[in-house]
């Protein structure tokens, strides 16, 4: 089926990822007397007229790389004139890649990358690449129950999350750097990342991972407020949120509420279909948040999302072992 296209006056650029067993992806360098020679990018080129996606991406990797590729979901759509970047996982590949245009080849770890090796359009797809598809978002503890709200953050860490925002936002700036560093230290003994809810100057002192910006903080800034070596997380319930999200430099947004939720009761469940589309021009890794289970993440996915961020989903304070 065509692609539906937003902002079709753009170039429409295929590019696959390709993972060997050891999780690591193919980059391939631009060679000499090409647009952007040089550059480090995924392999890929032009849909041609009346060609779908996927076709083109089969031969593109065909032509570049000697691989029968069978093309899967899509990971992330970057718009960024004069292109738009269509980024495709691969979900297998016969044959083993080698270079028959001249390019350098070289299979890496995303963590590894240097973004600044990447053309512009790129980077949010590297960004993806380093992020898990869960997100966890914490409730606020009850008086006197951090304890018992730390063994659950460690359950969770335990059980894989990867990603978690602290979100106390009734809490005093004292308070919540007291249980941020414990949440901190927890993460850092497993390497999972910690943002902190709205306030990044506080996240920059006490060393977390970055901040996740409610809607109102982001509209207020014209850039990111942390550089990139923290990451920067906004709130989104619309496409214009989305898109002054990417505008700032974010690395990635939540989308709310896809579905109804008893959290937000007043507010309007957007819906699968409608929040799928509004990814199409994003130009960035979008969480889908709302009313959502762990079951929900492969929906999340195939609908071209980068996973799913909950409370509920992933907080399991009554487990027993
Ligand atoms: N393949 C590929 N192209 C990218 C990426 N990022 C990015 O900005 N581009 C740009 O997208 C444009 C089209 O890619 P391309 O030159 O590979 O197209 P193509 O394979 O059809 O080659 P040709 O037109 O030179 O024969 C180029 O300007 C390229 O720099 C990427 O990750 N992969
Ligand atoms: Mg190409």
């Amino acid at each position: 089926m065509a692609d539906p296209a937003p902002g079709s006056s753009l170039v429409h650029v295929v590019a696959g990822i390709l993972r060997d067993p050891g999780g690591r992806v193919l980059v391939a360098q631009r060679p000499e007397g090409k647009q952007h020679a040089g550059c480090w990018e995924f392999p890929g080129g032009k849909v041609e007229p009346g060609e779908t996606p996927e076709a083109a991406l089969t031969r593109e990797l065909r032509e570049e790389l000697g691989i029968r590729a069978r093309v899967g979901r899509r990971r992330i759509a970057i718009p960024h004139a004069p292109i738009r970047l269509d980024v495709r996982e691969i979900e297998s590949f016969e044959g083993h890649p080698r270079s028959r245009e001249h390019q350098r080849l070289r299979w890496i770890e995303p963590e590894r990358v240097d973004r600044t090796l990447l053309p512009l359009a790129d980077r949010p797809a590297l960004t993806s690449l380093c992020l898990p598809d869960r997100y966890m978002i914490t409730p606020v503890p009850e008086d006197g129950r951090e304890s018992a709200f730390l063994s659950t953050i460690e359950s969770a860490l335990e059980d894989g999350i990867g990603l978690i925002q602290l979100r106390l936002p009734a809490w005093s700036r004292e308070h919540v750097a007291a249980l941020a560093r414990r949440v901190r230290d927890l993460c850092r003994g497993s390497g999972a990342r910690i943002l902190l809810h709205a306030d990044w100057r506080l996240a920059a002192i006490l060393g977390l991972d970055g901040v996740h910006l409610p809607a109102r903080v982001a509209r207020a800034l014209a850039a990111r407020p942390l550089g990139h070596g923290s990451l920067v997380a906004v709130s989104c319930h619309d496409r214009a949120e989305l898109r002054h999200a990417a505008e700032i430099g974010a690395d990635f947004a939540t989308l709310s509420p896809i579905e109804a939720t008893r959290s937000h009761p007043q507010a309007n469940a957007l819906g699968w279909k409608t929040a799928s589309a509004w990814l199409d021009d994003a130009g960035l890794p979008v969480f889908a948040l709302g009313g959502l289970g762990a079951e929900q993440c492969i929906r999340a996915l195939d609908s071209g999302f980068q996973g799913i961020a909950a409370i509920s989903a992933f907080w399991r304070p009554d487990r027993i072992f």
